[in-house]
């Protein structure tokens, strides 16, 4: 059993209650932990993770408590929040961090801007070969003709791949099965990096992966502790890369290797009041 399966079966009078929050015990113990670091990383997912699913993606967005929180931690001194998305970049600016006070890295890992530390801070834009460009061609090709013949699916384009949606789809067999033909498609092609999710499948001409992303934010606040937080397969590369004083929490019932676990998006979100509480009173108390 986990550190955190054991808490999730404790019983409900036994997870810390304070105030409005209610996080399981061993997150608790561990959010405590992580609070006392220098320099301390809060890096997110954003749709599954801060937002809750929407039909169309343009509509997601935190959730009030999350976004309140994140805004607390993004200004309370050495701390840092990253969001590390297969989200654009365009999208990240515009409709996650409009104000500009967090550390972006969009496509799955594979763009960034840091602009959040100073006008000096590292931004890397994504920029395709003439040969990643027509396979992202093929990909989307690809991608209409399994549209057409599943009425509702859609593509979302990116700059450097393309996401085949069926959550507006009614029928839940026929969501899986245009899937399923999605990813024999794409799996035909060479060159795609091809990535499952929540009715979704996505495909990109580059490798990278959240992984790189987080890693990268790291370096860049050289962050001594990192809280992740992410509740899809893509997040597992991201997971995998937490040192043993970081804090992995998974968001939803899918498999991973993070050692916590919360419900969904309203339990995150308490998760990082929580954080944002202790992280203020740690350093009001130095
Ligand atoms: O890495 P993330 O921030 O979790 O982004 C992953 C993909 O999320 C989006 O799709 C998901 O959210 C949509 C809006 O709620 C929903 O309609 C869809 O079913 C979900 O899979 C996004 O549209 C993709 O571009 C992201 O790659």
């Amino acid at each position: 059993m986990t550190e955190d399966s054991a808490a999730a079966s404790l019983p409900a009078e036994q997870a810390v209650s304070d105030g409005p929050t209610a996080v399981p015990a061993a997150l608790e113990a561990a959010l405590e932990e992580a609070v006392r670091a220098d320099r301390l990383l809060v890096a997110l997912d954003f749709d599954g993770t801060l937002a809750p699913f929407t039909k169309d993606p343009k509509d997601s967005r935190a959730t009030p408590r999350a976004e309140a929180a994140l805004q607390r931690l993004a200004v309370a001194e050495h701390t840092w929040v990253g969001i590390i998305s297969g989200r654009t970049m365009d999208f990240l600016r515009s409709t996650v961090d409009p104000q500009q006070r967090m550390l972006l890295s969009g496509s799955h890992g594979a763009e960034f801007d840091l602009t959040a530390l100073g006008p000096d801070a590292q931004q890397v834009d994504i920029e395709l070969s003439a040969q990643q460009l027509v396979t992202l061609e093929v990909a989307v090709e690809a991608t209409h003709r399994v549209i057409e013949r599943y009425p509702g699916s859609t593509a979302e384009l990116k700059p450097a791949g393309v996401c085949f949606h069926t959550r507006p789809m009614a029928d839940q067999s026929l969501s899986d099965q245009a899937l399923q033909e999605m990813l024999e498609e794409y799996t035909a092609l060479d060159g795609l990096r091809i990535t499952p999710g929540q009715q979704v499948m996505e495909c990109s001409v580059l490798g990278a992966t959240k992984g790189e992303g987080l890693n990268a934010l790291v370096d860049a606040v050289r962050a001594d502790l990192v809280v992740f937080a992410g509740d899809d397969v893509t997040d597992e590369d991201a997971m995998q890369e937490l040192r043993a004083q970081d804090v992995g929490i998974k968001v939803g019932d899918k498999e991973t290797v993070a050692a916590h676990r919360v419900s969904d998006v309203h339990a995150l979100a308490e998760v990082l009041e929580r954080l944002a509480e202790l992280r203020e009173r740690s350093h009001s108390l130095r």
